[in-house]
């Protein structure tokens, strides 16, 4: 029998679990961006599930594998040393608690400004206290992946024929930019897997409030997204690709063509997950609406027009499962009145 010690029991007493799922999905698409056809199979992979895989993208595995181990280094610190560079402001580092409204996961995270000038003294002492310079590896890495997202928000535009094809990129890659970064540490939770047979949450599920969200993971399996029947699938980890996410603001500004996909992280049993994301947003007071050569003739915005620094001004005041954009659609009435 498995006996579990008071401080286990105190761990887990707040968390969600889930009942492992069925083997791994196989249906991810796997976008190669140097395929002539990539703007054309990545506005498929939109449409169908707002996720999908780039391999072949530039970016070196050195630049992943040495964040990766940095990062490992942080999150392996004594819990007094990581303290320092918390609670989060939401920029720090986290432990457990995700976002300002009471939501729990198994998790350990470092969130930071991709401006390195808003990031706060705590999470900048870090950076200095480290001997093998983690910032430089944060800084790099996050140069790469920006590069390769421009590539890939030009496709996009080019695939939804839009013009001119910067017209997402340069969204993102404005000074004014209101991009984040986050790492991720999911610890192994074997004392539960014995016990209950189940996996403890570590990211509950949501959609990400930003344009676009670029992800890259160590081999340990644990995030899955949402089909649109409304199934979980688990996403076999690739520690050399990225995986792209659809967010809420790419989804108001394709009316709803593209999705803006519902994922979730479960902790492994027993191997520890870490993972690295880009959250490209637009400047604060970028006006999130449909692009008008998208819509049909007749064809009118299923949102409210609201700016960014709204939507996230909204998004921070809900929970993580919170349907956000709910409360920025235009009710049917209004929509069948100007038909
Ligand atoms: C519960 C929350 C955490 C979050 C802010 C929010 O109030 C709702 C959105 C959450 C999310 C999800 C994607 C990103 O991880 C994140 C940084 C973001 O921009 O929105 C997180 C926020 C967070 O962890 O602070
Ligand atoms: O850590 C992961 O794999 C995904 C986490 C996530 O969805 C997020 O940070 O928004
Ligand atoms: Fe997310």
């Amino acid at each position: 029998m498995v006996v579990l010690s008071q401080t286990a029991l105190d761990h887990y007493s707040s968390m969600k679990t889930c009942k492992p799922t069925n083997g791994l999905f196989t249906g991810i698409p796997v976008i190669d961006l140097k395929d002539p056809e990539a703007k054309t199979r990545i506005v498929e992979a939109c449409q169908e599930f707002g996720f999908f895989k780039l391999v072949n993208h530039g970016v070196p595995f050195e630049f992943m594998t040495r964040l990766e181990y940095l990062a490992m280094n942080f999150f392996n610190l004594p819990q007094s040393e990581k303290d320092k560079a918390g609670p989060p402001d939401p920029f720090g580092y986290g432990n457990k608690r995700i976002g300002p409204n009471g939501d729990v996961g198994w998790i350990e995270y470092l969130l930071l400004n991709t401006n390195p000038q808003v990031n706060c003294n705590k999470t900048l002492s870090i950076f200095q206290e480290n001997p093998q310079n983690f910032r430089s590896a944060v800084e790099d890495y996050i140069l790469e992946v920006k590069r390769m997202t421009y590539e890939v928000l030009e496709l996009m535009a080019d695939g939804l024929g839009i013009e001119p094809r910067n017209v997402l990129s340069k969204l993102v890659s404005d000074e004014k930019s209101d991009s984040c970064f986050r790492l991720n540490y999911y610890p192994p939770c074997p004392e539960l897997q014995a016990l209950s047979g189940r996996n403890l949450i570590g990211f509950g599920e949501h959609t990400d409030p930003q344009i676009i969200s670029v992800l890259r993971s160590n081999n340990t399996t644990g995030l899955q997204i949402c089909l649109r029947d409304g199934t979980w699938v688990s996403v076999p980890p690739d520690q050399t690709s990225f995986f792209i996410n659809i967010g809420d603001a790419l989804q108001v500004m394709t009316n709803g063509r593209f999705r803006s996909v519902k994922h979730r992280v479960l902790a492994d049993n027993m191997k520890s997950r870490i993972s690295m994301i880009y959250f490209g947003g637009p400047p604060l007071s970028e006006k999130i609406a449909p692009f008008p050569s998208l819509l049909a003739e007749g064809e009118e915005s299923l949102y409210e027009q609201f700016t960014w620094y709204e939507y996230k001004s909204s998004a921070y005041k809900s929970r993580l499962a919170d349907y956000r954009l709910g409360l920025f659609e235009k009710k049917m009435q209004a929509i069948l009145a100007n038909i």
